[in-house]
């Protein structure tokens, strides 16, 4: 591109997982589209989140059973290897060549908004009808007074350690925290989580204690309701001091305590684009913002952090802004931390009384799948309605994640537990979590005393209709 840049339809800030998928929609429907990215295209997802984590957590249940069965301790390099190949794998479908081969251009640097319609990238003024601000978010920091930087790492950094940690204390209790802990206690780290509340505090608590008893089982210990308050360098580290008094010395002390909104520098004050508290973008249903020229989509917003949301969201922005549509975000919105046993929600988890809701449980002593696989630490619940409308629910087990597809599509389309349990599936597997809770739905339904009256006037009635040809030979 040239300094004759033409005036383009969408501009895209970010090159992540939103920015990609914002600036393909658009640039397919021909749109004039241009995406900036500071840094490599792929962002959180590929290079430093989803990909690495669900690939270490891969590794490291590989390195759990290795060792129960040899003895035989994992080689750390070889899973940096096998984290780097899955990156390396993945990694073209969000390459620069990738991008431009959907037709939009890509321009690598810091952008930061001028005017309305105005935006600088290292001194090129680019110039826009439109723009999709998909920044993401970045780990917050945590102000530890004495903390070292140099034992210190974050969800971005933790990929770039050569060694094993021999101590690993991880300060958070969310996915993050959860997901990164127990990968790095099978890989043999002694592993300490210091949490201010409890685990997983958006999930039902019966799940968050599964996690909790799972990772206490591989060996990470849990330090909850403290926080640390200062920290003092020791031999090959760092010694953590807590508010209750005690001490703690790690080589290594990741910050897991929540992401903060890329904003900061963008200029966004010059556009009108309306913030909450903590700096994110505030996004109506249609992926719009306070100023309708500029949609958002991904971390940078007040939607959850997910890589489906940040996609799905971008492509609903992309295609409003450049076709001038109104579409509608979905409000389904499902989650699975990747933890074992996997905790996967959609829709509401809890059923509220006052609004007739009820909760049906099964739990996985009673799936026989999870019998034959020895993993009974979990369960399915679904939440319904009146009539048996599905709501919601969470799941917890292995395969979690993927038996959650079923229920997504049941709160998405408004199905109920007769649909799910007149759906044949397949035995034995997992999702029989799902069909069971239907079918213990439904019967309990049948169970109800007006439904018990009206089966038994149907079987009275059959009974009566096929005892007519003994009553009519004995009348004759
Ligand atoms: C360890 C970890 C594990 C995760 N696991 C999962 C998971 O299993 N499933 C899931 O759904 N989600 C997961 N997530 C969350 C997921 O990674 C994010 O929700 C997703 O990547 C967000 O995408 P995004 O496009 O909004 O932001 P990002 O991927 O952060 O992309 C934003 C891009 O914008 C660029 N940028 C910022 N400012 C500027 C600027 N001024 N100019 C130019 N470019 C700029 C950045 O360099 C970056 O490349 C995980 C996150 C972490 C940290
Ligand atoms: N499997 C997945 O989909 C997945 C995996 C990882 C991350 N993510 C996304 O990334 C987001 C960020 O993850 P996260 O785990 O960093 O954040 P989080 O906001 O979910 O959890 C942060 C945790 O840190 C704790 N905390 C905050 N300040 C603290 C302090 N000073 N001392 C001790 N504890 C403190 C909080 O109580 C909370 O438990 C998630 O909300 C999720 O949307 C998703």
């Amino acid at each position: 591109m040239t300094a004759q840049d033409p005036i383009f339809d969408l501009l895209v800030v970010g090159g992540g997982t939103a920015g990609i998928v914002g600036a393909k929609t658009a640039a397919r429907f021909g749109a004039r589209t241009v995406l900036v990215e500071q840094d490599r295209t792929g962002g959180d997802c590929l290079w430093t989140g989803c990909v690495p984590s669900k690939t270490l957590l891969s590794a490291a249940e590989h390195a759990k059973t290795t060792r129960a069965l040899t003895g035989e301790r994992p080689d750390f390099a070889l899973v940096r290897k096998r984290i780097f190949a899955a990156i390396s794998t993945i990694e073209p479908i969000d390459s620069h060549q990738s991008i431009e081969e959907s037709g939009a251009a890509v321009i690598q640097g810091v952008l930061s908004f001028s005017a309305p319609g105005v935006a600088q990238v290292g001194g090129r003024t680019i110039r826009f009808r439109q723009a999709l601000i998909a920044t993401g978010g970045a780990p917050s920091g945590l102000e530890i007074p004495g903390l070292n930087a140099s034992v210190t790492v974050t969800s971005e950094t933790i990929w770039e350690l050569e060694r094993l940690p021999a101590r690993l204390t991880i300060i958070g209790g969310g996915p993050i925290a959860c997901e990164l802990g127990q990968a790095f206690a099978r890989l043999g780290s002694e592993v300490t989580m210091i949490v201010r509340s409890g685990i997983l505090v958006k999930e039902v608590p019966e799940a968050a204690g599964l996690v909790r008893a799972a990772l206490e089982a591989d060996g990470v210990r849990f330090l909850e309701n403290s926080a640390v308050y200062g920290a003092t360098a020791a031999d090959h580290g760092t010694r953590l001091r807590l508010d209750n008094g005690d001490e703690l010395d790690a080589d290594v002390v990741l910050l897991a305590a929540g992401r903060s909104p890329r904003t900061a520098g963008l200029g966004l004050d010059r556009l009108g684009v309306e913030l909450d508290e903590t700096g994110r973008i505030v996004t109506d249903a249609r992926m719009g913002t306070s100023n309708p020229r500029i949609w958002a989509a991904g971390d940078v917003t007040t939607n959850p952090d997910f890589t489906h949301l940040a996609g799905v969201h971008a492509s609903v922005a992309a295609s409003n802004a450049v076709l001038g549509l109104s579409r509608q975000v979905a409000g389904t919105v499902p989650r699975v931390t990747f933890t074992s046993p996997e905790v996967a929600a959609v829709g509401i988890t809890v059923a509220d009384p006052g609004l007739k809701h009820r909760a049906r449980t099964v739990w996985h002593e009673h799936i026989d799948r999870a019998v034959t696989d020895d993993a009974t630490a979990g369960f399915t619940r679904l939440i319904v309605a009146k009539r048996g409308k599905i709501l919601g629910g969470t799941i917890v087990g292995p395969r979690a994640g993927e038996s959650l597809a079923e229920l997504a599509l049941a709160v998405q389309h408004g199905l109920t537990t007769s649909d799910i349990a007149g759906t044949t599936h397949a035995y034995p597997t997992y999702a029989d979590g799902v069909w069971n809770a239907a079918v213990a739905d439904v019967r309990a339904n049948l169970e109800a005393p007006l439904m018990r009256r009206a089966i038994g006037v149907l079987v009275r009635v059959r009974r009566f209709w096929l005892d007519r040809p003994a009553r009519q030979r004995s009348a004759r």
